[in-house]
């Protein structure tokens, strides 16, 4: 008990340390996988000695406090994290705990919308009456920083909404990203000039992204991927897949790649296609999503502690977590 508790909290300090370098400066000391690690030693550790929760343990907390420099921005709706699975059958338990949940029968089979995990960082635009007013980072989940005048400068991301039955106001979200290509090519002449040479695209998508200097963000390849929502007032579709695709109507770059699954055997084969194509894909990812398709599902299924019920990240083990 007592050596949990001295490893809880090197863990905790790690986790801590962690997360101030990959939220504060884009440059995180450990691999991603190295950090979903950390963080399950450390849900495992409190899982047996719940007492050694206490509100400032990282699986209280969803990322870290947005960064100095930039104004906070309140996000209408948190912008909160995938839990993971890690393996064939925690993803059948998903799918099992989302059919007990809504009583479904042993043979209704929730249809699942499948995606590649982009690994980059996650944004959030707000849209009133169809026009870009505002662009968030996630911050914490709850507060993130105001980068719209940067996020204008991204070819990828509408000023204005194309004209379908458009919402008064919405929070669109997705992925901010840079092709390895262009990463290559950023770094090569970020050396050249003796500046910032990044670990990866997604530091350098998420260094190029947070500049104080918008010329310099403007300068940068960064590109964005639609994939999800916050607020939207007067919904125009009933199910996730509709409401890709009217992302793509109104304008957005939405991954090609996203398939509606029908069984769990068709969900896990699009997780090793995606899986044998990803050195091939231009740009990171870690894994894939599948989230329920059925929106009235979704809200019936809700949240458990920070992270949906309706949705989970299937990861791709460590070793092939590298870039280039
Ligand atoms: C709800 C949610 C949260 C985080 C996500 C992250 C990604 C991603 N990194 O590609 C895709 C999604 O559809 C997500 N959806």
């Amino acid at each position: 008990r007592s050596q949990a508790r001295v490893e809880h909290k090197r863990l905790a300090l790690e986790i801590e340390t962690h997360n101030e370098r990959y939220y504060q400066q884009d440059a995180p000391t450990v691999s991603d996988a190295t950090y979903d690690a950390l963080q399950r030693r450390l849900e495992a550790i409190e899982a047996r000695f719940p007492d050694l929760v206490t509100a400032s343990s990282p699986t209280q907390t969803v990322g870290a406090a947005p960064a100095r420099g930039f104004a906070k921005v309140q996000h209408a709706v948190p912008m909160l994290s995938l839990g993971n699975a890690f393996s064939d059958a925690e993803v059948a338990e998903f799918v099992e705990r989302i059919r007990r949940f809504l009583k479904l029968g042993a043979d209704d089979m929730p249809a699942i919308v499948a995606e590649p995990k982009i690994d980059g960082l996650s944004l959030s635009l707000r849209y009133e009456n169809g026009d870009l007013v505002r662009a968030a980072t996630r911050g914490d989940g709850f507060t993130g920083e105001d980068v719209t005048a940067n996020v204008r400068t991204i070819a990828d991301v509408p000023h204005k909404l194309n004209g379908h039955n458009i919402p008064t106001a919405c929070e669109l979200r997705g992925e901010v990203y840079m092709l390895k290509e262009d990463f290559l090519a950023l770094n090569k002449k970020q050396q050249e000039a003796g500046d910032t040479v990044f670990a990866n695209p997604r530091n350098s998508a998420a260094g190029s992204l947070r500049q104080k200097d918008v010329s310099i963000t403007a300068s940068r390849p960064l590109k964005f991927f639609a994939y999800a929502w916050g607020e939207m007032t007067d919904r125009p579709a009933e199910t996730q897949n509709d409401m890709l695709e009217w992302l793509r109507d109104v304008g957005f770059i939405v991954n090609p790649l996203i398939q509606l699954c029908h069984s769990v055997d068709e969900v896990l084969a699009f997780y090793r296609r995606i899986g044998e194509q990803r050195a091939t894909l231009g740009y990171d990812i870690d894994g894939v999503v599948y989230k329920v398709d059925r929106l009235d599902w979704q809200e019936r299924l809700g949240f458990v502690s920070r992270s949906p019920r309706w949705a989970i990240a299937h990861k791709f083990a460590a070793e092939q977590a590298m870039t280039i």
